[in-house]
C-alpha cells in the first residue's frame, strides 16, 4: 500500500470508530477485508488510527472537522506536512482537498488549551483535582504513544542475559529505573512475540508502572497470595517471579484467565485458579491483590478510544463496583494480612477516595503504603494502596 492508501484506510476505520465501533473491532474488520495489506501496512494503518485517537480533538481542530478525513488532514498538518501531498485522489489515495478544506487552515498558535489537551472536557477538572500542577504534563503525555516494556523473568535469567537473547532477534532494549526487572524496547518492538526469549518465557510484555506496582507489594514468602481480579494473570506471574508462595488467581470472568495455565507453565511457576465459591469456602489469605476494573485513565495512551467513550456515569458505576470488590476481598484476608488495592486510574474518585471510604468503614484496618504513578514517571499511571488488617 502507498502511504496515501494507508491514510485512506485509516480514514475509513476512524469513521467507523466515530460511529461507535470499538477500535480493535474496526481494525480487525478492515484487516479481514483487506487481504492485500501486508503486516507493515497493517501496522502503519493501526499507528495512524491510534495516533489520531490520542489527538482526536486537536487534529480535528487542525483539519476543520470531526470526521476521519478531517482528523487525518489535521494529523498531517500537526506534523508540518501539507495534506495535499497525500490527498491526491490518485490510485487509492483520499480525494483531493475541497476548497473549504484548503481554506480551513487555522493558525496552530490559536488552538484553545482545552482542545490542545486532547482530553474530554468533563474529566479535566478531575485530573487537575488529583494532580494539580502536573495535570497539564499528564494530559500531554497521554497524547503520545506508550513505550513497549518487557519484564525479565529473573527466575530464569538475569537482565543482561535476557538483553543478549533479545538482541539475537534484533530487539534492542535498555533497563528502566522504575522497576528492577524492566526493559524498555528501543528497536523492533513488533518482533517481541515471535522472539525466542518471549517463546521461552524469559520475558513477558508488561508495562513498567505495572511492574513497579508489583515490586512495591509486601509479598509474604511462603504465604498464601490471592490475585482477585487476575484477568490474563500478568500481575500473578510478576508476583510469582518475586517470591515462592501459594498463588491463587480469580476473576469474575473465568474466560479472561483461560491462557493463565499456559503462561504460568512458560514462566515455570504454579498458579491455581479458583471460583468465588471456592474462595469463600477456603482458608483466608496473607495477601489479596485487588487490581480492580477501572477507568483506565492511566493507560489511555494504549487504549485511546476509551478516552472519548468514558463518561461520568461510567465512572460512578466503576466506583460502586470497586467498593464492592474491596468489601469482598476484605473478608478473604487473614488477621494481620494485607489487602492491596490497585488501579490504572489517575482519578481520586477511584483511588484516594475509595481508600478513605474503606478506612472510615473498617476501623480494624490501616493503610500501610501508597504508591501513585503517572505517565510522567515513564510507564502507565497506577495507584496502589496496601491496607493491613489488625491481628485480632
Ligand atoms: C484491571 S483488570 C485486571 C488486570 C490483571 N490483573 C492484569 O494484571 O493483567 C480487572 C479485572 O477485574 C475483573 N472483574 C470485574 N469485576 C470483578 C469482580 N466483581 N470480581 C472479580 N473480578 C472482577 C475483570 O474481569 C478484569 O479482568
Amino acid at each position: 500500500m502507498t502511504p496515501a492508501a494507508r491514510v485512506a484506510a485509516a480514514i475509513g476505520i476512524l469513521d467507523e470508530i466515530f460511529a461507535g465501533a470499538p477500535a480493535e473491532r474496526a481494525l480487525t474488520r478492515w484487516a479481514r477485508g483487506s487481504r492485500f495489506a501486508g503486516s507493515k501496512d497493517r501496522a502503519a494503518v493501526r499507528d495512524h488510527v491510534f495516533d489520531a485517537l490520542r489527538c482526536r480533538s486537536s487534529f480535528g481542530w487542525l483539519g476543520g472537522g470531526e470526521t476521519g478525513r478531517a482528523v487525518m488532514i489535521g494529523a498531517l498538518r500537526s506534523q508540518g506536512l501539507a495534506p495535499e501531498t497525500l490527498f491526491t485522489g490518485e490510485g487509492h489515495a483520499p480525494a483531493p482537498l475541497s476548497a473549504a478544506e484548503r481554506a480551513a487552515l487555522p493558525d496552530p498558535s490559536e488552538m484553545p488549551r482545552a482542545v490542545a489537551r486532547d482530553l474530554p472536557e468533563w474529566i479535566w477538572p478531575l485530573v487537575q483535582q488529583a494532580h494539580g500542577a502536573a495535570a497539564d504534563g499528564i494530559a500531554e503525555a497521554l497524547r503520545h504513544r506508550a513505550p513497549v516494556f518487557l519484564r525479565v523473568n529473573t527466575r530464569k535469567q538475569g537482565i543482561e542475559a535476557a538483553r543478549e537473547n533479545l538482541l539475537a532477534d534484533n530487539i534492542e532494549t535498555r533497563p528502566h529505573p522504575l522497576a528492577q526487572a524492566a526493559l524498555e524496547v528501543t528497536a523492533n518492538a513488533r518482533r517481541v512475540q515471535a522472539s525466542a526469549a518471549y517463546r521461552d518465557g524469559l520475558v513477558e510484555l508488561q508495562d513498567v508502572g505495572s511492574q513497579a506496582l508489583v515490586e512495591a507489594l509486601p509479598l509474604p514468602e511462603g504465604g498464601r497470595i490471592l490475585d482477585y481480579c487476575a484477568g490474563g494473570g500478568g500481575k500473578s506471574l510478576a508476583m510469582a517471579a518475586r517470591v515462592t508462595a501459594e498463588f491463587v488467581a480469580h476473576d469474575a470472568s473465568a474466560a479472561r484467565m483461560k491462557d493463565l495455565p499456559e503462561r504460568a507453565a512458560r514462566a515455570g511457576v504454579e498458579i491455581r485458579r479458583a471460583t468465588g465459591a471456592e474462595l469463600r469456602a477456603g482458608r483466608p489469605f496473607d495477601l489479596v491483590l485487588a487490581d480492580v476494573p477501572c477507568s483506565g485513565t492511566g493507560a489511555w495512551r494504549r487504549s485511546p478510544d476509551s478516552k472519548w467513550r468514558f463518561d461520568a456515569n461510567a465512572l460512578q458505576d466503576l466506583v460502586d463496583v470497586q467498593a464492592g470488590i474491596l468489601r469482598s476481598c476484605r473478608d478473604l484476608v487473614s488477621p494481620g494480612g494485607g489487602l492491596a488495592y490497585a488501579t490504572c486510574s489517575l482519578l481520586d474518585q477511584e483511588n484516594r477516595q475509595q481508600i478513605e471510604r474503606f478506612l472510615s468503614e473498617n476501623a480494624d484496618w490501616h493503610e500501610e503504603k501508597r504508591l501513585s504513578l503517572t505517565p510522567l514517571d515513564g510507564g502507565d499511571g497506577f495507584f496502589l494502596s496496601v491496607l493491613r488488617r489488625k491481628t485480632e
